[in-house]
């Protein structure tokens, strides 16, 4: 990972710009000014993307299931067999369904978009105080242009959560904390605000990790939910921030990736921007407004022996209108194992992934590989080629 961001001058179109020190951190990093790059005729070259991850023709959209979970989380059988079945075909071939009447109140979803665009809109002085510290995955980024000199994806993001406490109990006031800490008492409110979120999005998470196991046929139909029931110590929110773009077409929101993290938990608001690569072409995922979109990641990926599906996607920019995200990734105790459940390894016990745990993959991502198509391949190899132990499947 190119992690020493050279000085980058800004579209060189004219002096006054390349020296308005505005764009320019201590380090000499690129600052991702959206207010004032959309202003300009061209894209700085830093955001244009091969060609290759921008083909976006007319792009068909996905029929993803909305998968109804009133009848499910009342304890109706049969509609937690249906659930089952939507989820098992759906994640089986790309990874995604949608969920409705998951009990998450909409007031809340509504309240964190508010937080989250209050956020987004303050001058990007204040915004750079939560900027990331090196080493960490919390705090504010642009474009992570701090992070990476090319590809730069066109967009904001603002990530925390409450890891570093032993026990969801005590990750009560960690975000709330956060907030106020680093920009000040008027932020308690969208602290407070994302606190209950987040308890909100582990609570949903626990419920769509005890249908995945449904969906699987694994035995112990508990198996996920105990894997992850102290998620609070690494999972994470990211609130992501699409600037309108002038040149949409030859940048991206995010690039293309599969989520190396278990599950993703993803409200959009009504723009529409996320794309899925399935059957050979893009699909986009049609917003609805009382809907989670939830995805396979990588590590599900390995915990179902490859079973269910972590699937390329990406969002896309539009020349008009901003778009936002709120993201609830899915991880476990960085020192678990993710290994599957024997009833997931078939009659040969054939494993298609070595024994890892998040702490091992969040590594690879944050320090030595941008996230990609091909993030758990390569993670595999580097494991294997960093550990002297030989494959244990
Ligand atoms: C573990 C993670 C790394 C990223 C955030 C979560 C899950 C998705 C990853 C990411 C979004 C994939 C595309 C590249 C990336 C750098 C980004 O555009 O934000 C990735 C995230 C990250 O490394 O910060
Ligand atoms: O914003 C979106 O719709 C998708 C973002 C995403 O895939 C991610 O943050 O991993
Ligand atoms: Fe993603």
């Amino acid at each position: 990972m190119d992690t020493s961001a050279p000085t980058l001058l800004l579209c060189p179109s004219s002096s006054d710009i390349n020296n308005h020190l505005h764009h320019r951190d201590h380090n000499g990093h690129l600052i991702f000014d959206s207010s004032f790059l959309q202003k300009q005729q061209r894209i700085p070259s830093q955001f244009i993307w091969p060609c290759r991850d921008l083909v976006s023709n007319k792009v068909p959209e996905l029929t993803t299931p909305l998968v109804d979970l009133r009848g499910y989380l009342a304890g109706d059988d049969a509609a937690k067999r249906r659930a089952a079945d939507l989820v098992r075909v759906a994640c089986s071939t790309h990874g995604f369904f949608q969920v409705t009447n998951h009990g998450v109140d909409a007031a809340l979803i509504q309240a964190g978009h508010a937080h989250m665009d209050g956020f987004f809109k303050l001058p990007i002085e204040w915004k750079l105080k939560a900027s990331k510290k090196t080493g960490s995955t919390w705090g504010y980024s642009g474009a992570h242009a701090d992070r990476f000199s090319s590809n730069l994806p066109w967009k904001e993001t603002l990530t925390f959560g409450c890891h570093g406490k032993e026990s969801s109990a005590s990750c009560n006031a960690i975000i709330r904390d956060y907030f106020t800490s680093v920009l000040g008492e008027d932020f308690e409110q969208a602290g407070v605000v994302f606190q209950r979120y987040y308890k909100a999005m582990e609570e949903l998470s626990l419920v769509i990790m005890e249908l995945l196991a449904v969906s699987l046929g694994v035995e112990d139909e508990l198996h996920f939910r105990k894997f992850y029931e102290d998620m609070s110590s690494s999972s994470f929110i990211r609130c992501n921030y699409y600037p309108p773009c002038q040149e949409p077409s030859l940048t991206l929101g995010t690039g293309p990736h599969c989520d190396p993290t278990s599950i993703t938990i993803l409200h959009q608001d009504q723009v529409g921007g996320l794309e899925v690569f399935t059957h050979n072409k893009w699909h986009s995922i049609r917003p609805h407004p009382h809907a989670f979109v939830i995805n396979i990641g990588d590590t599900f990926m390995a915990l179902s022996n490859g079973r269910y599906k972590s699937c390329l996607h990406r969002a896309v920019v539009n020349r008009s209108r901003e778009r936002r995200s709120l993201a609830f990734f899915v991880c476990p105790r960085e020192d678990k194992v993710v290994r599957p459940p024997n009833d997931l390894l078939g009659t040969q016990g054939t494993r298609r992934y070595p024994d890892f745990t998040w702490s091992d993959l969040l590594h690879f991502t944050q320090k030595h590989y941008r996230a990609d198509a091909a993030t758990l391949h390569n993670f595999t190899h580097w494991l294997l080629s960093s550990s002297s132990s030989t494959p244990p499947y």
